[in-house]
């Protein structure tokens, strides 16, 4: 379908920032031009067995529903309910004029944030084999938009974007040369989170900010990023979200070797490897109880104690490796769910890492930071909470006040 140009006017009172996980859309509604304030947030969980919805804004509860166990709400449905529910007066009058999406995977010709067209749209569902667990959910939230609110521009903000700075030999991956020229290579992600961080880090530590800087993005999905000066030269995820650290149920890096084996010997297809690497494996896999850190570090029994020892282990080895990238480490930062709430693993990490130069302060991480090492310490160690809503919030901004300052090209409508 042709993309219809439209005059944006005034930039839009009230903005939509959707974050499409594999069973959960968490969503923020900012209003303000310059400076996006959050309006209100909120989230759908267990969207494909037992939905449940809820919203609060400046910290009380506005909105509440749950579905009986078993229904099937999808991301579809639960944008449908989610506009229905913001016409009920919730928004104060302000009008969502714009919805930005986290989209995991931007592929070779993403390199920011992009109004989405039909022609976009497109491209994004073609790089749903790269991240199954994520891209799919994304792809849907914008058709229900654009089914639900035609009229309203979107735009995709990439969390490959960030990444964009590696250097040529952090992005390369052994293989023949013709695999590197189809785009097999590696990409990166949490970079929405990442860009954060960077923004933030001036801030909280001008040294961390200027120096050289390994931020654990440690969440249900968890990765690492090393930065010179703010910008990332080397991270562990590669082509796909399963590389690098263990994570909830994803295995992280591994012998290729084994997947050889596991075809040769099991007899599994793309499709059964993709369950077991991305579903069932990881924390879950491991512990054989769960892949939620909170209640692993409530747990007890041998396999949740390994299960905790080789997360732990993956990220002070990958800190290794990301501050032999850099050519020496000034500082590290932990975000994302685990990194900024569970300290123990914060303690285990850093008492690994000690060889590094970091020097705990014990008390500082008991009680949450943000600086967590004692003043001596020559490596500095930060907890810094991210705001991947935040960052979506700023592109999505940017983005049509681009627009608006010319024309903009808006679809009349996503649907085929
Ligand atoms: N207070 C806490 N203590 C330990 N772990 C926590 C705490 N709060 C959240 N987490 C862990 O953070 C992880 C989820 O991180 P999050 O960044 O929200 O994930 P995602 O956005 O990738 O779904 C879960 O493993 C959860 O148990
Ligand atoms: C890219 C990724 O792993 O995201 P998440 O942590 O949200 O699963
Ligand atoms: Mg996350």
């Amino acid at each position: 379908m042709e993309p219809r140009t439209v005059e944006t006017g005034s930039a839009p009172d009230a903005l939509l920032v959707l974050n499409a996980g594999s069973s959960s859309l968490k969503f923020s509604v900012f209003v303000g031009d310059e400076a996006p304030r959050l309006y209100l947030k909120g989230e759908f969980q267990e969207l494909s067995t037992h939905p449940r919805f809820s919203a609060r804004a400046d910290g009380a509860r506005v909105g509440e529903r749950d579905w009986p166990e078993g229904t099937q709400l999808g991301h579809e449905g639960a944008i449908d309910y989610l506009f229905e529910w913001g016409r009920q007066g919730v928004l104060g009058g302000h009008r969502v004029a714009a919805v930005g999406h986290r989209v995991v995977h931007g592929g070779t010709r993403f390199s920011g944030p992009a109004l989405i067209d039909a022609e976009t749209l497109a491209e994004l569902e073609a790089l749903i084999p790269l991240a199954p667990l994520h891209q799919p959910h994304c792809v849907a939230a914008i058709r229900a938009v654009s089914r639900t609110a035609p009229e309203v521009p979107q735009v995709a903000c990439f969390d490959t974007a960030f990444h964009r700075t590696l250097p040529h030999v952090a992005q390369a991956f052994a293989l023949p040369r013709r695999y590197a020229e189809e785009g097999i290579r590696r990409y990166g992600f949490h970079g929405l989170s990442y860009e954060y961080i960077a923004s933030t880090l001036p801030r909280v530590s001008p040294g961390a900010a200027q120096g050289r800087t390994v931020v654990a993005h440690l969440g249900n999905g968890a990765s690492m990023c090393a930065m010179r000066g703010g910008r990332s030269v080397a991270t562990t995820m590669g082509l796909t979200a399963l590389d690098g650290l263990m994570m909830g149920t994803r295995c992280g890096a591994i012998d290729p070797g084994v997947l050889l084996y596991l075809m040769d010997r099991h007899g599994m297809d793309a499709r059964a490897l993709e369950r077991l690497l991305y579903e069932q494996s990881g924390l879950l896999g491991v512990s054989g109880e769960s892949s939620d850190m909170r209640e692993l570090l409530e747990g007890s029994g041998e396999a949740v104690s390994e299960a905790l020892e080789l997360f732990v282990y993956r990220i002070a080895r990958e800190l290794g490796s990301l501050a032999a990238a850099l050519h020496g480490l000034d500082a590290v930062v932990f975000t994302g769910g685990i990194g900024e709430h569970a300290a123990p693993i914060r303690e285990r990490v850093c008492r690994e890492a000690s060889w590094l130069g970091l020097e705990l302060d014990e008390t500082a991480n008991a009680s949450g930071g943000p600086c967590i090492t004692m003043p001596g310490s020559r490596v500095s160690v930060w907890v810094v909470p991210t705001n991947e809503e935040a960052m979506i919030a700023r592109h999505t901004r940017r983005v049509l006040q681009a627009g608006a300052q010319g024309q903009m090209t808006t679809p009349e409508s996503l649907r085929e």
